[in-house]
């Protein structure tokens, strides 16, 4: 395995993982990098480019063995452990994360949500209590939290992280709108519905552009005329 695995490469392994898990759901025990990519709709070059960074997995003229693959590309996304998890902003969006019962599957637990609003403080959320934001440095200090998810208003996420990393928080989920200065040892995984939105518009909107172009022009793109 490479010592340094690049972002795009991690960035394709969860969805290695659900093809692979619904392969296992069709009972398919062995399928061809071709086979492969053909579902995914990526070349098979670039699948056995990705594993290859891992030290394969494949086997000349067997292709890929669906439940180990599953299971390494598993243990390598860190799914076969248990991971805890805390949520800071228990509003709309943090209490939606800890209802979603999905990342169950996937090894991870909400154990508690922390906010500064007393009217959802004390309310449990499937199984995990809301508690008031004071109560964070003690309840870090006697359970072991894996990950903290801030769903909270962006002017208040940087302080907030500070305080996480004072407590030892090595991995931040963050999903407020602003850049969050942390220790180097901390992992930040920064999530942006709103981009990932404007970037569909983006190619919506390019889409249209060229529709309204071959419609003026009669130009397909292949050179030849529509009419
Ligand atoms: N990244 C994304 O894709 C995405 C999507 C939606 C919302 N957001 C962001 O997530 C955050 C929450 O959005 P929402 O719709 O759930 O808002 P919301 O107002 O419903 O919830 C925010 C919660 O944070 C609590 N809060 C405020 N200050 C706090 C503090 N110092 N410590 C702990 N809790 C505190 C509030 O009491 C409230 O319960 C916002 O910053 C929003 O911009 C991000």
């Amino acid at each position: 395995m490479k010592d340094k695995v690049s972002t795009a490469v991690i960035q394709r392994l969860p969805r290695y993982y659900r093809y692979l898990s619904d392969l296992l759901e069709e009972n398919v025990e062995r399928i061809s990098s071709s086979d492969l990519a053909a579902r995914m709709h990526v070349t098979a070059s670039q699948i056995r480019q990705d594993l290859n960074t891992f030290g394969g997995f494949g086997q000349q003229g067997y292709g890929y063995h669906v439940p180990h693959l599953h299971a390494e590309i598993g243990k390598l996304l860190g799914i076969d452990q248990q991971k805890y998890l805390i949520i800071i902003g228990a509003g709309n969006l943090g209490q939606a994360l800890a209802n979603y019962q999905n990342f169950t599957k996937r090894g991870f637990q909400v154990k508690a949500l922390f906010d500064i609003d007393p009217e959802v403080i004390g309310r449990t959320i499937q199984g995990a209590q809301v508690f008031p934001l004071e109560y964070l440095e003690a309840y870090l200090e006697k359970n072991a939290i894996d990950i903290a998810t801030l769903t909270l208003p962006r002017d208040r996420a940087i302080e907030v992280a500070k305080r996480l990393c004072r407590c030892g928080i090595k991995a931040i989920w963050n999903f407020a709108h602003t850049d969050l200065q942390v220790d180097e040892d901390v992992l930040v995984e920064n999530v942006h519905l709103s981009e990932s939105l404007m970037q569909l518009s983006y190619r919506m909107i390019a889409a249209r552009r060229k529709q309204k172009k071959t419609e003026e022009t009669g130009d397909t793109g292949t050179g030849e005329r529509s009419d």
